[in-house]
C-alpha cells in the first residue's frame, strides 16, 4: 500500500470508530476486508489510528472537523506534512482536498487548554487537581506513543543476558532506570514475541510502571502468602512470583480474564494458583482496581474520550467495595495494598480516604505515585496496615 492508502485506509477505520465500533473490531473488520494488506501496512494503517485517537481534539482542530477525513488531514497538519502530498486523489488514497477543507482548521495556540492537550473538557480540573504544576508535561506525553517495556524475568536469567539475547536479534534495547526487571526496546513490540527466548520465559510484556509498584511491595511479597485480589491477565501476579513469595493465589471478579494466566505461569517457571473464590486470610493482599486506565492513556486512548463523569463515579464505588472486600482478607499483621493505573485523586487519595474513614482501625504505611514523566504509564500505589 502506498502511504496515501494507509491513511485512506486509517479514515475509513476512524469513520467506523466515530460511529460507535469498538476499535479492535473496527481494525479487524478492516483487516478482514483487506487481505491485499501485508503486515508492515496494517501495523502503519493501525500507528495512523492510534496516532488520531491519542490527539483526537487537537488533531479535529487543526484539520477544521471531527470526521476521519478531518483528523488525519490535522494529523498530517501536526506532523508539518503538506496534506496535499497525501490527499491527491490517485487511485487508493483521499480524494483531493476541497477548498473548504484546505483553508478549515486553525492554530493550536488559539485553541484552550482540554483541545490543545487532548482531554476532555469536563475532566480538565480533576487533572488539574490531580496533576498540579505537571498537567502540561504530563498531559504533552500523553498525546505520544507508549514506550515498549520489558520485565525480565529473574527466575530464569538476569538483565544483562536479556539485554545480549536482544542485541543479538537486532533490537535497540536498554536497561530502564526506573526498576531493576525493566528494558525499553525501541520502535515497536512486534516479533518480540517470537523470540526463543520469550517462549523460554525470559521475559513479559510490561511497563516499567507496573513493574515497579511491584518492586516497591518486595518486602512484602518476599517469603509470605500473597493474594493478587484483582488479577486481570496477570501481569501483577507473574512480577510477584518472580519475588518468591511462600505461595501465590490469582483472583480476579472475571475469572474468565485469568484464562491464560497459567500458560504464562508455566512458561515463567513460577507456581500460581487461580482460583475463582478466595478462601483463608493473607499476608498480603493486591488489590490492582479497575479503573478510568488515565495513566496507561498512550496505549488505549479511546479510554480517555469513552470516560464519562458517571463511568467515574460508578469505578469510585467499585474500587471503594474491593478494598471493602479485600481487607478482610488480610492477616491481622498483614498489608492490604491499592493500586490503578489512574492520574486521577479521585480514583486514588480519595478512594483510601473514604477506606479510611470507613475502617479507621488502618493507616497508611507507604504511598507511591507515578506519572508518564518517570518513564512509564501513569500508577498509584498505597500500602495500608492495621493499627
Ligand atoms: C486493572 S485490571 C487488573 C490488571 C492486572 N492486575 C495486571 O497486572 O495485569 C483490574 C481487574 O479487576 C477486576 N475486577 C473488577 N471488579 C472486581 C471485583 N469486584 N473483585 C475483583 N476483581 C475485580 C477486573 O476484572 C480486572 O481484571
Amino acid at each position: 500500500m502506498t502511504p496515501a492508502a494507509r491513511v485512506q485506509a486509517a479514515i475509513v477505520i476512524l469513520d467506523d470508530i466515530l460511529s460507535g465500533t469498538p476499535v479492535e473490531k473496527a481494525l479487524t473488520g478492516w483487516g478482514r476486508r483487506s487481505r491485499f494488506a501485508g503486515s508492515k501496512d496494517r501495523a502503519a494503517v493501525r500507528d495512523n489510528v492510534f496516532g488520531v485517537l491519542r490527539c483526537k481534539r487537537s488533531f479535529g482542530w487543526l484539520g477544521g472537523g471531527d470526521n476521519g477525513r478531518s483528523l488525519m488531514l490535522g494529523a498530517l497538519r501536526d506532523a508539518g506534512t503538506d496534506p496535499r502530498i497525501l490527499f491527491d486523489g490517485v487511485a487508493h488514497g483521499p480524494e483531493v482536498l476541497s477548498d473548504d477543507e484546505a483553508l478549515a482548521g486553525a492554530a493550536l495556540q488559539d485553541a484552550t487548554d482540554p483541545v490543545r492537550l487532548d482531554v476532555p473538557d469536563w475532566l480538565w480540573p480533576d487533572l488539574q487537581r490531580s496533576l498540579g504544576q505537571q498537567t502540561e508535561s504530563v498531559l504533552t506525553l500523553l498525546r505520544q506513543r507508549a514506550p515498549v517495556h520489558l520485565r525480565v524475568n529473574t527466575r530464569v536469567t538476569d538483565r544483562d543476558a536479556l539485554l545480549a539475547e536482544l542485541h543479538r536479534h537486532g533490537h535497540d534495547a536498554h536497561a530502564l532506570a526506573m526498576t531493576p526487571t525493566g528494558v525499553e526496546v525501541a520502535g515497536s513490540p512486534r516479533g518480540l514475541v517470537s523470540l526463543p527466548c520469550f517462549e523460554a520465559g525470559w521475559f513479559e510484556l510490561q511497563d516499567g510502571a507496573s513493574q515497579a509498584v511491584v518492586d516497591r511491595l518486595s518486602d512484602h511479597v518476599k517469603g509470605a502468602e500473597v493474594l493478587d485480589f484483582c488479577a486481570g491477565g496477570g501481569g501483577k501476579s507473574l512480577a510477584m512470583a518472580a519475588y518468591a513469595p511462600k505461595g501465590l493465589v490469582a483472583h480476579d471478579g472475571a475469572p474468565e480474564r485469568m484464562s491464560h494466566l497459567p500458560e504464562r505461569a508455566g512458561r515463567a517457571g513460577v507456581a500460581i494458583e487461580v482460583v475463582s473464590r478466595v478462601a483463608g486470610q493473607f499476608d498480603l493482599v493486591l488489590c490492582d482496581a479497575p479503573c478510568s486506565g488515565s495513566g496507561a492513556w498512550r496505549r488505549q486512548p479511546s479510554s480517555k474520550w469513552d470516560l464519562s463523569a458517571e463511568r467515574l463515579k460508578s469505578l469510585n464505588d467499585v474500587q471503594f467495595g474491593i478494598l471493602s472486600t479485600a481487607q478482610g482478607l488480610v492477616r491481622p499483621d498483614g498489608c492490604l495494598a491499592y493500586a490503578t493505573c489512574s492520574l486521577l485523586d479521585t480514583e486514588n487519595d480519595k478512594i483510601v480516604e473514604r477506606f479510611l474513614l470507613a475502617h479507621p482501625d488502618w493507616h497508611s504505611v507507604d504511598r507511591m505515585c507515578l506519572t508518564p514523566l518517570d518513564g512509564g504509564d501513569g500508577f498509584y500505589l498505597n500500602v495500608l496496615k492495621r493499627g
